[in-house]
């Protein structure tokens, strides 16, 4: 098989430290204005990741790690016990920029770690442990997302037709993408000849991010209304539907961006196969199964309009739940940088995840 040209992929980057700030480059203006917002504390890191100007779930783990790093800055610890009392409140507001996504609170939980292991004299001075836990964070989710790519893309036949639901590539990851880096890998292998991207109402990400990333890579995706997936299914157009995670529970059930769920059903119902792709920072075994994940609702308004431009009535109510859950049962491959788990069940998650 074809070997990656993994550099041909590493245009886009999403998060960039400075070594005084956090760049992140502003996801609300894609695809046609290239913007960074720069945040100069943790605060402001917070702000971006609720605001969307960065988003997917392992992109929002590794802001938030860079936000640790700043929140460090704006603090006097005579030693790394005292920082770790005095940082923990701008931990709790990165915390509660999103709820959905566990990669946030697995990033947190891992920057606390390493102050402790500082604290223990095991990490140097805790603020440069922070911050090379951070660019651990990082680097390990590029060689994850890498080496699911191959993996994933092992599972798909040659001539194969995939769908895509969100955006799960370099803009939601440290580079090369989850369900987004299989696609590029199953493209360059010669296993993957059409791709296919649904738009992902309310915010397109689908629509204003993916397709744009592919065209970048210079492989041409269709865009496709999401309401045309099961049409597509149903004529035979794709084989295997792909998408990424915000949280893998302990029984295999899966929160993924809205219209997953139907995504899922959809495909069972036409023989397609359904994977999923994350890096183990998504995968949540202290949560047994997926009604108990916290579903994010956005404002409604974020379903009024398009591009600025309103296209509903005034009055009209609307709700934006921004997540769902895709039972186990539905989802034929789980794909992590430590494994495959095919037809998920609570055993073979944990044969995996908690061997
Ligand atoms: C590899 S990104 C995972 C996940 O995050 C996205 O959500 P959002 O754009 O709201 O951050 C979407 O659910 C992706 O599948």
């Amino acid at each position: 098989m074809t070997d990656i040209d993994y550099a041909r992929y590493d245009r886009i980057r999403p998060i960039h430290w400075t070594g005084d700030t956090l760049e992140l480059l502003d996801q609300r203006r894609l695809p046609f204005a290239t913007e960074y917002v720069t945040c100069g504390d943790s605060d402001a890191v917070a702000a971006a990741i609720q605001a969307l100007a960065v988003r997917g779930a392992p992109a929002i783990g590794i802001a938030a790690a860079w936000g640790v790093v700043l929140a460090a800055r704006d603090i006097e610890a005579d030693d790394a016990a005292q920082a770790a009392g005095r940082i923990e409140p701008a931990l709790q507001r990165l915390n509660a920029a999103r709820p959905t996504a566990v990669n946030l609170a697995w990033a947190l939980a891992r920057m606390r770690a390493a102050m402790l292991r500082a604290q223990a004299g095991k990490g140097g001075d805790w603020r440069n442990a922070l911050e090379a836990e951070a660019r651990a964070i990082e680097t390990e989710d590029l060689a994850a997302n890498r080496a699911m790519g191959v993996l994933g893309a092992s599972l798909i036949e040659e001539g194969s037709g995939v769908l895509t639901h969100c955006n799960t590539g370099s803009l939601a990851t440290a580079g090369f993408g989850t369900a987004l880096g299989v696609i590029r890998a199953g493209v360059a292998q010669g296993r993957i000849d059409r791709v296919f991207a649904g738009e992902t109402r309310p915010w397109n990400q689908g629509a204003r991010l993916t397709v744009w990333e592919l065209q970048q890579d210079g492989i041409d995706a269709t865009l496709i209304a999401d309401a045309a997936a099961s049409h597509l299914m149903k004529g035979g157009g794709v084989q295997w539907v792909v998408v990424g995670a915000d949280r893998i529970c302990a029984n295999g059930d899966v929160a993924n961006k809205i219209g997953t769920y139907q995504l899922a059903i959809a495909a069972r119902h036409h023989g397609v196969r359904f994977m999923v792709v994350a890096p183990s920072s998504t995968v949540d075994m202290e949560t047994p199964s997926g009604e108990l994940i916290e579903i994010e609702e956005r404002d409604p308004g974020e379903l009024l309009g398009v591009g600025g431009s309103r296209t509903v009535a005034e009055g009209v109510q609307a709700w934006n739940p921004v997540f769902d859950i895709t039972p186990a049962a539905l989802i034929d491959a789980i794909v992590t940088e430590k494994g495959i788990v095919e037809r998920p069940d609570t055993a073979s998650m944990q044969s995996l995840f908690r061997g």
